[in-house]
């Protein structure tokens, strides 16, 4: 199986993806093309690992120029810390075919400027319990598509953005090769 991966960072997620493939937790899988929407650090972590990787630089055409990229044969397209918004219409191309981790509980912290530290900060701010990270279906809402799986942990007195932060990508480690396993494979958790 096909693997088309997104990235816009350090890409420690697409490293995770990387790992799990190589040490066979993600099964039948091989990444096929890594894609940034600007230079970052993700793009290094794939040539490393002689992924071939493209640079769409993000704005208005960067849908359209990754449709007319992406090869007929991927199974899955995996958003991996990506944060550019795909077009509604690449979006319903790829129907069921694309998935995203968002750093935090969904519905609730979710939609239009809740990504990275403004995710944490908001979780702090709203002094919730919880907080955690979602893996998702990519649909035309953004954040709005079918959980696949979650996982919370507690927030503490003394926790803060950053600590937060921290956690939910010792989460995100966890849960997005399990998520990945069973979009791909089918395999139930
Ligand atoms: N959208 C969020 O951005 C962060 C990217 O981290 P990395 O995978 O690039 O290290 C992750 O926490 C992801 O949920």
């Amino acid at each position: 199986k096909n693997l088309v991966i997104l990235v816009s960072g350090s890409g420690t997620n697409l490293q995770r993806i990387i790992d799990t493939i190589d040490n066979g937790e993600i099964q039948n899988a091989k990444v096929s093309l890594v894609v940034a929407d600007r230079e970052c650090y993700g793009l290094e972590r794939a040539k490393n690992h002689n992924i071939e990787t493209v640079l769409i630089p993000r704005g208005k055409n960067f849908s359209n120029e990754l449709g007319k990229i992406i090869p007929e044969n991927i199974d899955l397209i995996v958003l991996a810390g990506f944060l550019s918004i795909l077009k509604p219409e690449f979006c319903e191309n790829w129907k069921g075919k694309i998935i995203n981790i968002h750093p935090a509980m969904l519905p609730k912290f979710g939609g239009k400027g809740m990504w990275g530290h403004h995710v944490h900060n908001a979780v702090i701010e709203a002094k919730e319990k919880e907080s955690g990270a979602t893996v998702h279906f990519v649909t035309s809402g953004i954040d709005e598509g079918e959980i696949i799986l979650q996982k919370c942990f507690e927030i503490t007195e003394n926790d803060t953005p950053e600590t937060v932060a921290e956690k939910v990508h010792k989460i995100e480690y966890e849960i997005f090769p399990i998520a990945i396993n069973k979009v791909l494979n089918n395999i139930t958790i």
